[in-house]
């Protein structure tokens, strides 16, 4: 299943040094279009195993393939330019630039992926476009993204990775500024948006209530084992 927008084929990892977290996962697939919510409490590996699925980490052993282009295969920009043309990923703290203005940020991962870029052809209409849908309000486009609230930054980091339609959405926590009236609203505002582009999703969270909108909710230990590596 190659063409699948992700694919995880016998990955292993550990950080570096003594009494380092290591990970495993024998296979893991996220097909066309589907949504899916990954649970796991504090420090079981969730963040880890997104920095390999987004190739910000690369596995000692095994294969991370986005659309059945194995990412550790590619040298270090181009893994970098890949990441940036297929994959949106909104990060647990957002990596905004704080100076920046709230446009800039949104419009960043386009500089890098020209095939993005094309499909956003008017890129601050469909960036006015998405703010608006996700409930930001577009005269804050030109405001630096630090001055914005949590709630803000967090929806301004959904934007960034919404626009242009990558095939692949990876989201780390990103109802976790959010009070739970607003989680639902903030998470079907998220999945129309992904719908809208042919996206698939794929977010972590410790939270279970999260499960009931999405296609499938799988246990992080249902696909990875970890462990410690002997000091
Ligand atoms: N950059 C890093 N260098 C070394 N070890 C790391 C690094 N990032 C994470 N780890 C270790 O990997 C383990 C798993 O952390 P990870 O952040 O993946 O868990 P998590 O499930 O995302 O936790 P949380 O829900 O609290 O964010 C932890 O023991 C952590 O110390």
């Amino acid at each position: 299943m190659t063409d699948a927008p992700l694919s995880l084929v016998d990955v292993h990892f550990a950080w570096p040094g003594k009494g380092g977290f290591a990970l495993s996962c024998p296979a893991f697939v996220l097909a066309p279009g589907e949504r899916v919510l990954l649970l796991g409490s504090s420090g079981s590996g969730k963040s880890t195993l997104l920095s390999l699925i987004c190739g910000i980490a690369t596995p000692q052993r095994g294969q991370v393939l986005i659309a059945g282009t194995d990412m550790g295969a590619l040298r270090a920009g181009a893994r970098d330019r890949f990441r940036a043309a297929r994959i949106g990923v909104i990060f647990q703290q957002f990596n905004l630039l704080p100076y920046a203005s709230v446009a800039d940020n949104i419009l960043l991962p386009l500089r890098f992926a020209p095939e993005r870029r094309a499909r956003a052809a008017d890129a601050i209409a469909e960036a006015r476009r998405l703010c608006m849908a996700i409930g930001l309000p577009d005269n804050l486009l030109y405001m630096p993204a630090g001055r914005l609230s949590v709630g803000q930054q967090q929806r301004v980091a959904v934007v960034r990775a919404l626009i242009g339609a990558p095939p692949l959405i990876v989201a780390d926590e990103p109802t976790s500024a959010l009070d739970a009236a607003t989680q639902d609203a903030f998470l079907q505002l998220l999945f129309d948006q992904v719908a809208d582009a042919g996206s698939s999703l794929l977010m972590v969270s410790h939270d279970e209530r999260l499960g009931a909108h999405f296609d499938r909710v799988v246990r992080l230990d249902e696909i990875v084992t970890t462990k410690r590596v002997p000091a």
